[in-house]
């Protein structure tokens, strides 16, 4: 099947963006609907399995359920959020920049971080919200008022975004047969992780110039929640041969993607995708990128170590040496290790995931 047939029911495009062209290679995602995960129906719980082994990607549909609905309507505010708050001016964004306090938290400039082992820079801004802070478990972060006036905003898309990764650990422990909980009790809303918030923006690229703005990568922590308008993201499938795709948004979705924590609890049955965000497609390359995400990642002192239970996940082999890190150690050498603000001759190898495990390149 043609790729782009897998989306011949889905409006092509979000109101007043350009829309995504159809002459590009995209990525054949399997579609999952939210309401039949929460209804349990088996067939959907299986293709949840297949697409956590196979690509690590997929789309959620979150149009046909109440939970789905009032999330998508919290993506949306939270979408007008960002818009105004990029547009603070850079000196008052600044202010909120943690990383020499070693938190990534807060903002992120363009241009700060390298995208390849060339030492080419990213072309995109960030601004990360902490669950801890907004869920009250930790001390609140300075915030530009734009933020503190939409915190229950916020709290509820991170409620609604958790309750997704939280069924999705749930049925992929069932499938497992881990003992029951094992997932959830290392994800546990109210206790102190990594989890956040991101917004992104990146603007349109010179057209002679147009670039990598989010350099490739794969996710640090457990399940990302992402939501996209303009197209830009690609993923690299596995396999020495393979070419990057770009993942097309679908309005009413969801893009979730497993990370690096899945694949080490799981000693690579799950796989943690590569992928990066180049400059948008076709016309949509002259418009603003915003997209929005949530990283669930395991709470901060939980090992990322293969976990022991089920009979699908495969022994350490004697020539494996596995690494003692735990996830906040891990997710701070991997956020803030390629910044060229902050470390004076990056080791683009060092601050690197699981990216060898995703190619599935035998050597
Ligand atoms: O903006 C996107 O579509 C993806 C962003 C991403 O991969 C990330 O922030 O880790
Ligand atoms: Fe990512």
């Amino acid at each position: 099947m043609d790729a782009q047939d897998n989306f011949a029911d889905i409006v092509n495009n979000f109101p007043g963006l350009p829309p995504f062209p159809d002459d590009v290679p995209i990525a054949p995602l399997l579609r999952l609907s939210l309401g039949k995960l929460l209804a349990g129906d088996k067939a959907e719980l299986e293709r949840l399995y297949e697409a956590s082994v196979d690509i690590g990607f997929f789309y959620l549909d979150l149009q046909d359920c109440e939970h789905g609905e009032s999330l998508l309507g919290d993506a949306d505010g939270l979408f007008q959020v960002g818009e105004s708050l990029f547009k603070l001016s850079l000196e008052e964004k600044k202010k909120y920049d943690f990383s020499a306090q070693n938190s990534y938290f807060g903002y992120k400039g363009q241009g700060v971080a390298v995208v390849d082992k060339q030492g080419n820079l990213d072309r995109n801004e960030f601004y990360n919200i902490s669950k801890d802070d907004i869920m009250g478990i930790s001390d609140p972060l300075p915030a530009p008022e734009v933020l503190h006036q939409s915190r229950d905003l916020t709290k509820s898309f991170m409620q609604g975004s958790h309750a997704i990764v939280s069924l999705i650990l749930k049925i992929l422990n069932d499938k497992l047969s881990l003992p029951e909980g094992t997932l959830s009790n290392l994800h546990r809303l109210q206790a102190v992780s990594g989890d956040q918030v991101r917004f992104i923006k990146a603007p349109p690229q010179p057209v002679d110039d147009r670039r990598t703005a989010l350099g490739q990568h794969t996710d640090f922590g457990s399940v990302t929640v992402l939501f996209n308008r303009l197209g830009g993201l690609q993923v690299l499938p596995p396999g020495a041969d393979a070419e990057w795709v770009y993942v097309r948004p679908l309005p009413g979705h969801a893009i979730v993607n497993l990370g690096d924590a899945m694949v080490k609890f799981t000693n690579g049955l799950f796989r943690s995708n590569i992928h990066r965000v180049a400059a948008p497609p076709g016309i949509q390359g002259d418009s603003t990128r915003y997209s929005l995400v949530y990283f669930a990642r395991p709470e901060d002192n939980v090992m990322l170590r293969r976990l022991d239970g089920s009979e699908l996940i495969s022994p350490i082999e004697d020539d494996q040496v596995e690494e003692e890190i735990n996830s906040k150690d891990w997710i701070i050498r991997r956020a803030l290790g390629r910044r060229v603000d902050l470390v004076k001759d990056i080791d683009y190898e060092k601050s690197a995931g699981t990216e060898q495990m995703s190619r599935r390149i035998k050597v």
